[in-house]
């Protein structure tokens, strides 16, 4: 796991580095700059002609762009900055290298040091191949004011590489929000990862997320305190479920998926036929009688057994009776996938959950929604809804939701004593005791029917498996998603489905446990 810090957390290690360490301000400017730079010319391809574009605010974030531009100079590129400050507002170590940058590009005729004055002034700026961001960074406050918010939608308007320096401006680095943010293709973040870079908006946009350093190395970082986390390939690796020679199939966990109705058959095979692939013993699909006979000409190898539906096509409270014997059996209970919303179907949702309190839940759709009323019956179960689902499930606006959902997240796990796997872009998990886990893996070729239910198909086989909520979680979501970025490498995008995805999971484990484990024989 890789740790994430909030800004507060990260400006104090600044803090340490000039009153602790006796290490000046602009000595750290200094290093920051040089990283940048060393961090653009890795992931750039750069020529003798490439013109840069640095647009630097009134602050240090500002003074690291002044310094990034002298080392672009030096190093025979043409440089345009734009200072939205000059020597009347800007101070300290900003002011000290925007003097020695103002001094230094008299020397180069090709390249411009310019005040801002008006939008206008940023055309100059469609001539560039690469446009740095150094705004605003860590000193930023809420949402951006003009001129800013106009300069960063000009900004995103014009085509051309874009650099973040720290960060993007407009982003809350800790929430991962904002109104306008400026639209990176790389993010040079210094010192540590901040935790807004990764979800939310820092998701979409900050492009490719490095490190560049100040100099003070990560020894202060590591006595810090923190409950948020990057998903790592190792951490899927240790948390795939334990194989043992000796194993059979109704140890080898036992699954039952209550799941389907009439409209919605497909997403049960998907969950239960996933269940297999991510290595459930057995898999059983509970079905309504009158879809059971379609369900079993399309499933493959897991077992359908149906309940009495009197015709309806849909999950009654009448027939939770009939399920029991198969709850009392099974290791995990994925339910949700494909049940409808029928009041009756509601009802039996809460029905079982309550009857069976503590059994293995893995509760996703119609049953997240059924459930937005008896939330006392989640303590040991992994939800798994996403951003609408889980808007519905606390009572919020979804666009309320969407600013912040880190807080309303942390609380309802640690509430109701549930793992919560909010699916998005990334998915991020939450476990009673307040961590976030934020998945890595995963692309936009997701955002179609049905890969949810491939999602809930690994988690409650892993669940089945290993017994162990938070490692099943970690695990399934980042091999689901890794499973869709294999398969964007071989359709694209835009041509896998969710059959693709289910019948993908096994390459993904392969592709995991071949990299941490390239010399086991089969
Ligand atoms: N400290 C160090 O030693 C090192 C720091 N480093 C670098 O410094 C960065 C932090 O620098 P910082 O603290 O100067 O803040 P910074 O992000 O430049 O912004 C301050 C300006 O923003 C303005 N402003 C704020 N909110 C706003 C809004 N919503 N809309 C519009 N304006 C807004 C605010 O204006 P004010 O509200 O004061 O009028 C103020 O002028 C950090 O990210 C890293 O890059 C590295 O070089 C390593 C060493
Ligand atoms: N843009 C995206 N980037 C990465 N993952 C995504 C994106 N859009 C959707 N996903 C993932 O796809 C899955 C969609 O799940 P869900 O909305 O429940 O689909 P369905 O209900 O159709 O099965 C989730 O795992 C989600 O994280
Ligand atoms: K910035």
């Amino acid at each position: 796991m890789i740790p994430l810090f909030t800004s507060r957390q990260v400006r104090s290690a600044d803090e340490f580095a000039i009153a602790k360490l006796g290490l000046p301000g602009l000595v750290l400017m200094e290093n920051a700059a040089r990283s940048i730079f060393e961090q653009i010319k890795l992931n750039l391809p750069l020529s003798e002609n490439t013109t840069f574009g640095v647009v630097s605010g009134k602050g240090n974030n500002g003074g690291d762009g002044f310094a990034l531009a002298r080392h672009l100079l030096i190093n025979g590129y043409k440089v345009i900055v734009i200072a939205l400050a000059d020597d009347k507002e800007l101070k300290g170590d900003a002011l000290v290298n925007f003097r020695a940058l103002r001094n230094l590009i008299k020397y180069y005729p090709d390249s411009k040091l310019i005040k801002y004055k008006r939008l206008n002034d940023l055309s100059i700026l469609k001539n560039a191949d690469v446009i740095v961001d150094s705004i605003l960074g860590t000193g930023s406050k809420g949402e951006l004011r003009e001129p800013y918010k106009s300069i960063v939608e000009k900004l995103n308007s014009i085509d051309a590489f874009k650099v973040a320096v720290d960060l993007p401006t407009g982003l809350d680095v800790d929430t991962g929000y904002g109104d306008v943010v400026f639209e990176a293709d790389l993010t040079v973040t210094l010192s540590e990862y901040k935790t807004g870079l990764f979800y939310g908006k820092g998701y979409t946009h900050c492009g490719k997320v490095v490190k560049g350093s100040i100099g003070i190395g990560s020894e202060y970082y590591n006595r810090l305190e923190t409950d948020t986390y990057l998903i790592e390939p190792e951490d899927a690796f240790v948390n795939i479920p334990l194989k043992e020679p000796d194993l059979h199939k109704y140890s080898a966990g036992k699954v039952l998926l209550i799941a389907g109705s009439r409209n919605l058959p497909g997403a049960a095979i998907l969950a239960a036929e996933t269940a297999l692939r991510a290595g459930a013993g057995a898999v059983i699909l509970a079905v309504p009688d009158s879809i059971s006979e379609t369900v079993r000409t399309k499933i493959g190898s897991a077992v359908v057994i149906s309940y009495n539906d009197n015709g309806k096509g849909f999950l009654t409270e009448e027939a939770t009776s009939q399920l029991e014997e198969k709850i009392c059996w099974a290791d995990t209970i994925a339910i949700g996938p494909g049940l409808g919303r029928d009041k009756d179907t509601i009802n039996a949702v809460i029905n079982i959950l309550k009857k069976n309190n503590g059994k293995k839940f893995v509760i996703d759709a119609d049953a997240i929604f059924a459930l937005a009323n008896s939330k006392q019956y989640l303590k040991n179960s992994i939800l798994t809804p996403h951003l609408g689902e889980f808007a519905n499930l606390i009572g919020i606006a979804v666009e309320d939701l969407k600013v912040n959902p880190i807080p309303h997240a942390k609380k309802f796990a640690a509430k109701n004593k549930c793992h919560l796997v909010l699916k998005g872009a990334p998915t991020l998990i939450f476990n009673p005791a307040g961590e976030v886990f934020v998945n890595t893996t995963g692309n936009q070729g997701m955002a179609k029917f049905g890969t949810g239910d491939v999602l809930t198909g690994v988690i409650s086989s892993f669940l089945a498996q290993s017994g162990n909520n938070e490692a099943s979680a970690i695990s399934g979501v980042y091999l689901h998603s890794l499973a869709a970025d294999l398969l964007a490498e071989e359709k694209t995008i835009y041509g896998f489905t969710a059959n693709d995805l289910m019948e993908k999971i096994p390459y993904a484990i392969k592709f995991i446990i071949d990299t941490f484990l390239p010399d086991i024989e089969d």
